[in-house]
């Protein structure tokens, strides 16, 4: 389905399913201090405590009271909880700590994104904590070659000197080298596929973040998939788990359950958790992920919900002056690191070029979007973390997850398409319970659609941020000369459609560019 008519479907569901009518609201949670939290495993403390967490946020309490708490993992849990709330933690902490519990090495936690940077992003944080409990994590996204993926994945048993092997033997005697696997579904299903020695068999947790993006493209069928070879593998009644095989290696032998509630479901079951800002309410999708007994966390009584500390402010200028109003914003928060969405590739890669092209105004700015290399994406991403990037302009392929420390401001250069692409880029900032601000430059005929997507996304002030008319005078100045060689530049690249593309607005005396759509990654 095109991204109008999934929007349009998922405005036309007033009916949601039944469970979830009656969510825990994780706004009546409050947070909870390691030192006070039921259960934790000590060394996980000193880790989160070494990676600068002393206390829980409420999603993260709330979760943990239904894993590792008296909800003992019986449920399967689906959270729709507002950007940088905390997501991550929330789900690796207690997969962590339930891991540790039973230490045998196999793939028994599996967590999948949509892109590689967030994939690995999240990796990140099981690796700052699962080490601690002797864990280990790997990653199937695409990074390295698929031989390196396989070697870091897959262990090879140690050989006896003198004795010889049936290869055949030997591939049956594989294991795995990681207990948790974070992936992109591609790299997934090429493992699935291909790659001797790689099992699900064992498989007790699946993640699925920002799952309405996952749900929205079949991405090779990797969930039917997943699901289908998590089932029961017979019909027997007796439940068995990690059986030693004739090699020594681990069996899971999943049979239908007969108890109460789980009859006819395989055991040991697969326990799935699904999160987004955004979490779908669409049955139809809904139904894809095969949950049992799922439990909705949401955060207030509204669909959506924008960060605490989010202050939104609009700029309303004619579409030509867009560019002066940009840098005025920039030239008056220097050092300050801030992401600039726009509606495409194209877009992204001008407006990045002209930005560097204002010479006087000193703004080094990059660009990250689908149309780069995915190195050179990863590449950029790692100078804006670090702070040798302190402007990021960005298609929407940088809207979901992405969680950059100190990104103070947003800007949305094109007005967002959907209340949830809103959401997603506003959620850059403001991350963490710290303060942030979202500006989206409009022009007048967009201000009433603005308006109501405003509403939508649950916020009831945006006000117009004032700009000073003497600071976009001395700017006008300098953007003629900068728009000449941005039109220079696309006209040496690609003289048809750059001329094409170029417009001269002789209404408003500005001239702007009139940049092809292409890919909406949200
Ligand atoms: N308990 C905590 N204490 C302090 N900081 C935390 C805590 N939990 C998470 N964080 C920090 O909050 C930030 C946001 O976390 P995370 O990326 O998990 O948010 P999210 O809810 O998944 O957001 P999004 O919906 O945008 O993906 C991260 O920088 C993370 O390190």
């Amino acid at each position: 389905m095109g991204r109008d008519k999934e929007d349009a479907a998922e405005r036309e569901i007033d009916s949601v399913v039944p469970w979830m009518r009656a969510p825990i609201d994780v706004s009546n949670v409050e947070t909870c201090a390691l030192e006070t939290l039921p259960c934790l495993n000590p060394r996980l403390k000193k880790a989160m405590e070494e990676m600068g967490i002393s206390s829980l946020f409420p999603v993260q309490v709330s979760v943990w009271h239904e894993t590792i708490g008296p909800g003992g993992f019986e449920r399967d849990i689906c959270v729709n909880s507002p950007t940088g709330s905390g997501k991550t933690l929330s789900y690796a902490l207690p997969i962590v700590q339930i891991l540790a519990s039973r230490p045998v090495r196999c793939l028994r936690a599996l967590v999948v994104l949509p892109t590689r940077d967030l994939a690995l992003q999240v990796k990140d944080v099981f690796d700052a904590i699962a080490p601690a409990v002797g864990l280990t994590v790997g990653s199937a996204v695409g990074q390295s070659s698929i031989a390196g993926e396989i070697s870091q994945l897959i262990k090879t048993p140690k050989l006896d000197a003198g004795i010889c092997f049936d290869p055949d033997d030997l591939s049956q005697n594989l294991e795995s080298a990681v207990d948790i696997l974070v992936a992109t579904p591609g790299r997934l299903m090429d493992h699935i596929n291909n790659t001797k020695g790689f099992t699900l068999e064992h498989l007790r947790y699946l993640v699925v973040d920002e799952t309405d993006r996952l749900l929205r493209e079949a991405y090779q069928s990797w969930l039917p998939t997943v699901l289908q070879l998590t089932q029961a593998s017979d019909d027997g009644l007796f439940p068995t788990a990690f059986v030693p095989s004739a090699f020594g290696a681990l069996q899971t032998v999943r049979r239908q359950s007969v108890e109460r509630g789980f009859k006819g479901k395989p055991y040991p079951r697969l326990v799935k958790m699904v999160l987004s800002a955004t979490l779908t309410q669409d049955p139809s999708k809904l139904i894809q992920l095969d949950l049992h007994h799922p439990l909705f966390m949401t955060t207030g009584g509204s669909r959506y919900r924008l960060p605490e500390k989010l202050e939104c402010l609009r700029l309303i200028c004619e579409t030509g002056m867009k560019p002066v109003y940009l840098v005025a914003l920039l030239k008056s928060w220097e050092g300050e690191k801030c992401i600039i969405f726009t509606s495409s590739v194209e877009t992204t890669r001008r407006l990045c070029k002209l930005l560097n092209f204002f010479g006087d105004a000193n703004i080094k700015a990059k660009e990250y979007s689908g149309g780069l290399n995915q190195s050179v994406r990863s590449k950029e991403l790692k100078a804006f973390r670090k702070g040798d990037i302190q402007v990021l302009v960005a298609s929407d392929a940088l809207t979901r997850g992405m969680d950059v420390k100190g990104v103070t401001n947003v800007i949305n250069y094109d007005m967002p398409p959907f209340a949830k692409t809103f959401i997603h880029r506003a959620g850059r900032t403001a991350r963490a319970g710290q303060a942030g601000r979202c500006f989206t430059l409009l022009s007048n005929h967009e201000v009433r659609r603005f308006s109501k997507l405003l509403k939508k996304v649950g916020s009831d002030s945006c006000p117009i941020y004032p700009i000073s008319p003497t600071s976009l005078d001395s700017i006008r100045a300098t953007y003629t000369p900068a728009l000449e060689k941005l039109k220079e530049l696309v006209e040496s690249e690609a003289p048809k459609k750059g001329r094409q593309a170029f417009r001269h607005n002789s209404r408003t005396g500005n001239s702007q560019t009139k940049f092809n759509k292409t890919t909406s990654d949200t």
